[in-house]
């Protein structure tokens, strides 16, 4: 990490650090006043777009539903499949509180994020005791895409939407299967809502 001067702040952004067990010693060890920001969104819608982002770069891997079960007759779910495994959120934060106290850790909702995107970074901004320089007048919702976009990229005056990886179209999934998912989820995300505080509406 670079050295930070009074006034700036220093970022890192890694997808996986949530779910990797050395993670939050690591961090502690470098410095024990780093604050947390952690997008969370619906464990199952999750787990789809997971398996879309895979499924774009090796489209010969077996379907959703097939990867979802051990055994698909006794409807035994496979949680050492990582799209599965990363949306147990709640046993993942438990190995962040052993180094970390909640209140140094931000839970962003990844459905507000699109639905509200000013809103959310409102709170990103408060955390990080920042002014409220992002606001609602930055963001537009872009019909094509499908999402909201930035007005203006930083350094240009021309609109600016996230690149094609993002926001993709998820494959149709068995309703049969994402209902199973959602049954799975359930009691994990409600020890995740005790934990955080935060009701995130996935039901
Ligand atoms: N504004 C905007 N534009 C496009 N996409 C948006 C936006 N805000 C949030 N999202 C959601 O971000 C999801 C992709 O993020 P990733 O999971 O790939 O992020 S990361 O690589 O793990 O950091 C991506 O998931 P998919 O829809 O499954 O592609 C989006 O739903």
């Amino acid at each position: 990490m670079p050295r930070t001067l009074e006034g700036q702040i220093t970022m890192e952004k890694t997808p996986s650090y949530f779910v990797t067990k050395e993670a939050p010693a690591r961090i502690s060890s470098m410095s024990k006043g780093t604050k947390l920001i952690v997008v969370v969104r619906d464990p199952v819608t999750r787990a789809i777009s997971d398996y879309t982002q895979t499924l774009s770069k090796k489209p010969d891997i077996p379907t959703f539903e097939s990867l979802t079960f051990k055994n698909r007759t006794t409807g035994l779910i496979d949680t050492s499949w990582s799209a599965i495994q990363i949306g147990i959120y709640a046993k993942h934060l438990e190995n962040w509180l052993l180094h970390f106290p909640i209140g140094q850790i931000l839970f962003v909702s990844g459905e507000r994020l699109i639905s509200d995107p000013a809103g959310e970074l409102g709170r990103v901004q408060d955390f990080l005791g920042l002014k409220r320089i992002i606001t609602d007048k930055h963001f537009y919702f872009n019909k094509t895409k499908g999402f909201p976009c930035l007005k203006k990229a930083e350094g240009s005056s021309k609109p600016h939407c996230l690149g094609k990886t993002k926001g993709r179209t998820h494959p149709d999934i068995d309703q049969e299967v994402v209902q199973r998912l959602r049954d799975f989820y359930r009691p994990f995300n409600m020890k995740f809502y005790q934990m955080t505080g935060q009701d995130f509406g996935w039901d």
